[in-house]
């Protein structure tokens, strides 16, 4: 979708509309347009994203953070806030670091087994579950050693198109109007589903669940673990889970009753958030390291420039430090540039108007139009980021420029911009710097040029195979 996007957007210009189905979308690649439309002057008129094909939004059912709208938004976001505070980062550092001596392990065990090169993206996958779970939920877990986790199985398959859900999503895009009904369908499907599973023999094996459901319906028990881990640990944690566990201890009795100032959440919004950030932060994380490590394959030059610079400021002993990490500007360049070429989420960019509104070069925009960002054309324009040619990898254009917060946008823009991006730069920072104290990484093929992408949600490879050699001249 994205790039038809990009075709069209060469095709008709920084501002267009497009169909889906009978809805109406105005796509807009122009920067000074995109911030009167996503930061904080216009908030109050662009707080929602567009609903996702077959998204529920009851609120008896809970609405995550990714979903809410409006006030219910603001009350969920004030909560989640705090949990990617730099304190609260500077408290995860010796977690990130046990997660990435584990992938260092698992990096030697592939070597052995596959000394001519192997899949990285799925040990990434593993690795960035691990991570979830352990800074945000407080939980240990096998996960980098057990592939066979049931919550890493069913979250890699939400990512994964299903037929049953591909049939209910394409109605849903091209009949929105009957939005419900294919809701209420895809969920009867599921729950018979479920039934013909439990009820008959063979049906576990032959009957295909759901798996945004599995992982909803099971985190009940997720939830009286993480009770019991909490009350066990004399040392009261301060992880995301618990931060949503304080959030019901408030007296309310209707969620609809709470003011946005009020830090509450019931107890169906923490099953909806456990299963976002379980999803939304795994996904994300281990693709943007796995494009990381195919550009480290493809750039022999930018990979040494890189070793030189993490060598110059650590040494393989060193401990690392938040203030020496933010100090790394080549590593921080090279990670945006990185996004800036392999956008991972640009459909999930986009806002619906809730009130008439004129923007300027724009004109007037009517209640419930529905805008999308061209991540592609923003971040390929040679106007924007030149005068080195936007199809070069070229991580010093981010020195000269300042990235303005428009034009640089893979984690979107404005209040409801990602609010695990903190969390996820230093995360892939630590990975990286810890991968290339030890290892180059060098294709494995002279061919591997390209990757082969495939989008859904998100834009992934559909694998980074790479041979890693043993650093000796450190
Ligand atoms: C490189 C990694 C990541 C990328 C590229 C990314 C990208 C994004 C983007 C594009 C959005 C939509 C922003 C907008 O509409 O303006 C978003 C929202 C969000 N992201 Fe991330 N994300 C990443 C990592 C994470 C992580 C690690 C977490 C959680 C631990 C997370 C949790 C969320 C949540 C909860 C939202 C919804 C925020 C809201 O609506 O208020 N993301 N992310």
């Amino acid at each position: 979708m994205s790039v038809s996007i990009h075709n069209w957007t060469k095709q008709f210009g920084r501002i267009y509309g497009y169909f889906e189905g009978h809805t109406p979308i105005l796509v807009v690649s122009d920067s000074k347009i995109i911030n009167e439309i996503f930061t904080k002057k216009n908030f109050s008129k662009f707080h929602s994203r567009r609903q996702f094909p077959l998204e529920d939004r009851r609120t008896e059912t809970g609405v995550h953070l990714f979903s809410a709208t409006g006030d219910e938004w603001r009350r969920q976001r004030a909560i989640f806030n705090p949990t990617f505070s730099l304190t609260k980062i500077k408290n995860m550092l010796p977690t990130i670091e046990d997660c990435t001596a584990t992938l260092l392990n698992k990096l030697q065990e592939s070597m052995q087994t596959s000394p001519q090169g192997f899949d990285i993206y799925k040990l990434y996958k593993c690795l960035t579950m691990d991570l979830i779970w352990r800074c945000c939920f407080n939980m240990k877990t096998d996960m980098q050693n057990n592939l066979n986790n049931p919550y890493l199985i069913r979250s890699q398959q939400v990512f994964a198109r299903q037929n049953s859900t591909y049939l209910a999503t394409l109605l849903s895009i091209f009949i929105p109007e009957q939005q419900s009904t294919w809701l209420a369908m895809h969920c009867w499907l599921n729950n018979i589903k479920a039934k013909l599973r439990h009820l008959l023999p063979i049906g576990k094996n032959l009957i295909e669940e759901d798996p945004s459901e599995w992982l909803k319906n099971n985190v009940d028990d997720f939830i009286d673990k993480a009770k019991t881990s909490h009350n066990e640990n004399s040392i009261k944690s301060n992880d995301l889970l618990r931060l949503m566990l304080d959030a019901t201890k408030t007296n309310f009795t209707d969620i609809n009753q709470q003011s946005h100032h009020d830090r509450v959440l019931s107890i169906n919004e923490i099953k909806q958030n456990i299963y976002l950030f379980m999803t939304a932060g795994y996904e994300t994380a281990s693709t943007t390291l796995a494009y990381i490590t195919h550009v480290l394959a493809t750039h022999p030059a930018e990979q040494r420039k890189l070793q030189n610079h993490i060598d110059s400021y650590l040494n393989n002993d060193d401990i690392l430090d938040l203030n020496i990490i933010e100090k790394m500007e080549y590593l921080d360049q090279f990670i945006k540039e990185t996004l800036r070429m392999y956008p991972i989420t640009p459909i999930v960019i986009n806002r619906e108007c809730s009130e008439q509104i004129n923007i300027p070069r724009l004109g007037l925009i009517c209640p419930g139009t529905k805008i999308t960002v061209d991540m592609y054309s923003l971040h390929y324009d040679n106007e924007l980021w030149g005068p080195v040619d936007t199809k070069i990898f070229y991580p010093e254009r981010f020195a000269s420029k300042p990235s303005h917060p428009a034009e640089w946008i893979p984690f979107g823009i404005g209040p409801r911009k990602c609010v695990g991006m903190k969390f996820a730069l230093t995360e892939i920072k630590i990975i990286i710097i810890r991968l290339l104290q030890k290892y180059t990484v060098l294709p494995m093929s002279m061919n591997d040029t390209d990757l082969e992408l495939v989008e859904l949600v998100t834009i992934t490879p559909k694998q980074v195979s790479v041979k890693l050699e043993k650093r000796t001249n450190i």
